[in-house]
């Protein structure tokens, strides 16, 4: 059973059609990373997943029921999202910031216990700042708030994780440990979908590649049987070659017509 699913799904920005019919799934235990060129519509896709954009058609079906019926509370409890410019909480902490991960799961006037309390310390850990949890969040730098932000996603524990550019401010051993951290959460059943653009990390991380183009997704499938000549040069005007040997990998060769 699929996780999430965006059927034919159409959007709008500023009265301008951006997503002409989008179809995707991703199954729990799967990576999912959606790629394409910027302005492809990649961002808009995702913000349809958990809401933040209402589609003009289709539906987004979540565990099998339209996204649409779902309570925001609900909805926070199964999906959860961190954005391409995480906005942090004037005066909070790295702490306080991940702690509200938790709300969804609690009553309205329900304090934090220490179940709560252990997860949000594991998944500030998990993304290596675990020095930094007493600092105040505006007192971060762009990679440290891309972090946190990614931490507070995690910690609502959601079944489907949607990440925009998560490696986007991060240096290489941040990238890389955020990118091992997802694969061990897809081996414990969450779902995920990431958007980015570093080819080469979404080919040796994620076990489905959905290209989208101008509003569409033109192709889905394993990053090797996805990446072919004709995306490489056509969509994302780049050539490249996809080793599966000792591990799958792709080398970028230079520009299409260069
Ligand atoms: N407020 C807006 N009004 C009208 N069009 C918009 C607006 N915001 C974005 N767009 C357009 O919508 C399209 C899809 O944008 P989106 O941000 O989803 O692309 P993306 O694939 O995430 O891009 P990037 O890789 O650059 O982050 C683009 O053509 C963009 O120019």
């Amino acid at each position: 059973m699929t996780a999430l699913s965006l059927h034919r799904v159409r959007a709008e920005l500023g009265s301008r059609e951006v997503l002409h019919g989008v179809d995707l799934a991703v199954r729990p235990g799967e990576v999912l990373a959606l790629v394409g060129p910027n302005g492809s519509g990649k961002t808009t896709a995702l913000r349809c997943c958990y809401r933040a954009l209402t589609p003009t058609a289709g539906a987004v079906v979540v565990d099998g029921t339209d996204s649409a019926d779902l309570g925001r509370r609900e909805l926070a409890r199964t999906i959860g999202a961190s954005t391409q410019e995480p906005r942090v909480s004037a005066g909070l902490t790295v702490r306080e910031s991940v702690s509200l991960g938790r709300v969804p799961h609690r009553g309205w006037f329900e304090r934090a216990n220490g179940v709560d309390g252990e997860i949000v310390e594991t998944c500030i850990w998990q993304v290596g700042l675990a020095e930094l949890a007493g600092r105040d969040v505006q007192a971060l730098s762009g990679g440290e708030r891309q972090r946190v932000s990614i931490a507070r996603a995690l910690a609502q524990q959601p079944r489907v994780l949607l990440l925009d550019e998560p490696t986007n401010h991060l240096d290489l051993r941040h990238q890389l440990t955020v990118m091992n951290l997802l694969r061990d959460r897809a081996r414990d059943g969450l779902a995920i979908v990431v958007t980015m653009h570093d080819l080469r990390l979404a080919v040796e991380y994620c076990d489905t590649l959905a290209v989208l183009h101008d509003g569409r997704v033109i192709s889905t499938g394993p990053p090797a049987d996805v990446l072919d000549d004709t995306v490489l040069g056509g969509v994302f005007g780049i050539r490249a070659v996809v080793r599966s040997s000792p591990r799958l990998t792709m080398e970028i060769l230079g520009l299409a017509d260069g």
